[in-house]
């Protein structure tokens, strides 16, 4: 067995020096701080592969039912103390370190963060893997190593500008590269069947092939000696350099083939919401389920496995539609392979499915075409084709001929054109269906997919996202985690209901002005940071009113930049007093799609109302507007303890859950948010009276959609409102010029598709109660404390216990 390190300060130094001098061929004295932050990795590692190897021992050995959960995005955030606070060897490292006279802060701040994922939906599957491995719950991840990240964002002239994210190029301690286990996966070509012994037998005879590389990420478990399995697919080409036609003076083209593989792990699509339909998006859906399928079959099970017992083996994840082409693909490995017959294969496969949907927005439900999917996948097109057939037969049974609900639950859609509705198809197969938060997963039963929830009684479920506790409160707020601790003794961390128990403390003065200090200290610690990162500074005393989330009209950050420019036009129209205005600092962060115009030109004017108001002598300094660049997971862990108040105000019935709004809520932030997604359950559990709710409801959102919304109506009947659309409108903050935002004028006066005119009103009166109860800190903390103990639901272990109770029954095996 492997043995680890001696946990010892000396243990620590030792190894720390032979990974500097052996891994990267260095002295201490001649080392540069990459050298002393890879060799800190590796020495990480070290302590970490022992439990690693033995926990793969034990899933092999064990055979016990596990969750391979595929997701086309893990947003990881950095792993350095994630990895230190799982082995319990923080500060051992720390000390270690100072005794070779380093700062293990220096090194912290090398660590590029893998950026492989565009928000919620990334981050999600990152603090699932997370609580997987601290409930010691088999699990392997599935993804994608994009060689290039989610874009780094920066400002020119105050709009955003993407810029490559070479996340590798300093190299990646924490990966482990198996091109020993390399699949390969193929693409393109034809089908044929043939006779195989007196059976007819489908084949796909491919076009062309890649090379799958898999590299492993260790998924350290909290404290608990687990290490689960990170597996991310990277794309080379099979024969990367064709020597003859190089030897033919044709350069370019001997390596033609290497570039074109390589292309389909290059870089992960920006898009968070509306999917392109690009054939190199499809190709990566398929190399890394493909990928993920073939190495589960071959290294995860032994070897003579009884392949009809799958489904009390092994549950497949869907993390949204992007995976769900690993359904025919199984389905093609059971039956082409295999040579098992349909219906067992599919049977099997229902079984071994489940999928969970992350989006209310019709445009984000991915479609691909048949013509696409038929060149680029034509076994699996047919093996589609035939899912469909036998399910329309079913519905027909079951509803007789209502062609027009046929229509309406086919796979296959016929307009605008014939294609394959990726989420019909993930529906069909899998054996449960869930939403993220109680809200969405209701909507998708009464208004996404309420057809299939008809004719499929139980498979529609719910699960309220969660995050987790590890990074987003021990990591990200050590004092708030020592507080809690002095209180409540250890064992919360695991056990985040025993949050409950500080309830009474918010009884206490004392604990009141401890928790008031915590946050005050998180609010100088931020202001180092942003000072630092981008020369901003935190004035004392200010609120901070933070809205930090991907930019999406859904999201209104519009309505957020209209309260700011009514308490800005409030000023200096002389209406209000600078001195009257609880001073606060509003700070934004967010990246908007690249191909989303109106989300950047929504930046272009948070950035220029921010430059105008930061620098209006007649604001006194009250109101303040920051936008740090390039918001990624580690700025999220600097930002979200520092906030008072967290900005939750998408239009009722967009936002499938959210989970900064869990983040904030468990850092002592209050929200200020209408009724929608898990903000519903956030408000249930803190209680009215700590949560500032305003805004229609999802029912009223929808009769007004009903009546007829005429957004400029809102604007002639409020004041405020058209003195501040007016404002934007009359070029103040672009040097006069009116046409920079005339487009996002008048989308607010004439389209206004997320009512942000509607809500307005009810929003700038909440920001009065907000400004009100902010005046009291004494009762704003004691609001904060009860947030805080009432918040323990949302924590992604209690997520994984409801996914294990209610969908994948793959009980933790100690
Ligand atoms: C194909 C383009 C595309 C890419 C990503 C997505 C994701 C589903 C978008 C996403 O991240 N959704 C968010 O998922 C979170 C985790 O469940 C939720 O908390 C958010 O409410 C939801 O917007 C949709 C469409």
């Amino acid at each position: 067995p492997v043995i680890a390190p001696p946990s010892t300060v000396d243990g620590f130094v030792r190894e720390f020096l032979q990974n500097l001098n052996l891994e990267r061929g260095v002295t201490l004295s001649a080392s540069n701080p990459n050298d002393r932050y890879i060799a800190l990795a590796y020495t990480v590692r070290d302590y970490l592969v022992a439990r690693w190897l033995e926990d793969q021992r034990r899933q092999r050995e064990t055979q016990a039912k596990g969750v391979c959960y595929l997701s086309a995005e893990y947003l990881l955030g950095r792993q350095l103390d994630n990895n230190l606070l799982a082995s319990g060897l923080t500060d051992i490292a720390t000390d270690a370190l100072a005794a070779c006279g380093i700062d293990i802060g220096e090194l912290r701040e090398l660590e590029v963060e893998p950026g492989l994922g565009n928000g919620g939906l990334g981050r999600l599957a990152a603090c699932f893997i997370d609580s997987l491995a601290t409930m010691s719950v088999p699990n392997v991840g599935y993804g994608i190593r994009y060689e290039y990240g989610i874009f780094r964002q920066t400002f020119v002239g105050g709009q955003q500008v993407e810029q490559p994210d070479a996340w590798l190029s300093l190299g990646s301690p924490w990966e482990f590269p198996h091109p020993e286990a390399a699949q390969t996966i193929s693409f393109g070509g034809h089908t044929e069947t043939y006779d195989d012994g007196g059976v007819t037998r489908n084949r796909w005879v491919p076009g062309w092939d890649v090379e799958a590389v898999p590299y492993n990420y260790m998924v350290p478990g909290y404290q608990n000696g687990r290490v689960n399995t990170l597996r991310l697919w990277s794309a080379k080409a099979t024969n990367s350099f064709d020597l003859r036609v190089f030897n033919s003076g044709d350069y370019e083209e001997a390596v033609r083939a290497q570039t074109f593989a390589e292309n389909i792990s290059k870089v992960l699509y920006p898009e968070d919401s509306t999917p392109q339909g690009k054939e190199l998006r499809l190709q990566q859906q398929y190399f890394f389920v493909a990928a993920s399928i073939r190495d589960f079959l071959d290294h995860q099970l032994l070897p003579d496995f009884d392949l009809t017992k799958l489904p009390e083996r092994v549950i497949f994840q869907l993390n949204d539609t992007h995976p769900v082409i690993a359904v025919p693909e199984f389905m093609r490995v059971l039956t082409d392979e295999k040579g098992m017959d349909w219906d067992a294969a599919w049977a099997i496969t229902q079984q071994c499915f489940a999928y969970t949907c992350h989006t209310l927005l019709p445009e984000a439900l991915e479609v691909w075409s048949v013509d696409l999917l038929g060149r680029l996948l034509p076994r699996h097109l047919e093996i589609i084709y035939r899912i469909n057939e036998e399910f329309l037969v079913a519905v027909r049974e079951r509803f007789g001929d209502d062609e027009m609900r046929i229509r309406n639950m086919s796979i296959i859609s016929e307009f605008p054109e014939r294609s394959v509705r990726m989420a019909y198809l993930a529906t069909v197969a899998g054996a449960k269906v869930n939403g993220v938060a109680e809200l969405h997963s209701q909507l998708l039963r009464d208004k996404v997919l309420p057809d299939f929830d008809e004719f499929y009684p139980g498979k529609f479920t719910n699960v309220t996202n969660g995050i987790t506790p590890r990074r987003f409160v021990r990591l990200a707020n050590p004092q708030l985690s020592g507080l809690i601790t002095e209180a409540l003794g250890g064992g919360w961390l695991t056990d985040m209901e025993r949050l409950r128990e500080l309830e009474a403390y918010a009884e206490d003065p004392d604990f009141r002005a401890a928790f008031a200090e915590v946050k005050a200290a998180n609010k100088r610690r931020l202001n180092d940071v942003l000072l630092a990162r981008d020369g901003f500074e935190v004035s004392d005393g200010h609120m901070l009113d933070v809205m930090v989330k991907r930019l999406h009209e859904y999201k209104r950050q519009m309505l957020k930049l209209l309260h700011i420019v009514t308490a800005y036009e409030g000023i200096v129209s002389g209406a209000v007093a600078a001195s009257d205005v609880q001073p606060r600092t509003f700070i934004f962060g967010a990246k908007a799609a690249p191909g989303y115009a109106m989300a950047k030109r929504i930046i272009h004017l948070i950035n220029a109302v921010g430059s105008v108001v930061n620098d209006d002598p007649r604001v006194e300094g009250r109101l303040k507007v920051l936008f740090p660049p390039n918001y990624n997971v580690t700025l999220a862990e600097r930002l979200i303890p520092a906030a008072d108040l967290s900005e939750q105000i998408s239009l009722a019935g967009k936002e499938a859950s959210g989970t900064g709004n869990m983040k904030f809520a468990l850092n002592g932030a209050l929200t200020i948010g209408t009724d929608d997604g898990a903000n519903v359950e956030i408000r249930q559990l803190v209680g009215d009276d700590n949560f500032f709710l305003f805004g229609m409801s999802e029912p009223e959102v929808e009769g007004l959609w009903a009546r007829g919304y005429k957004p400029s109506e809102f604007y002639q009947a409020d004041d405020h409102l058209r003195r501040a659309i007016d404002l934007i409108a009359s070029g103040a903050f672009s040097d006069g010029d009116k046409s920079v935002f005339e487009p996002i004028v008048s989308n607010l006066l004439y389209d206004d598709r997320f009512m942000v005119l509607a809500d307005y009103s009810a929003y700038i009166d909440a920001q009065a109660k907000v400004d009100a109860a902010y005046a009291d800190q004494d009762a704003w903390t004691r609001s904060a404390i009860l947030n805080v103990a009432r918040c323990g639901f949302f924590s992604s272990d209690r997520s994984m216990r409801d996914y294990i109770e209610r969908i994948w029954h793959t009980p933790p095996s100690l």
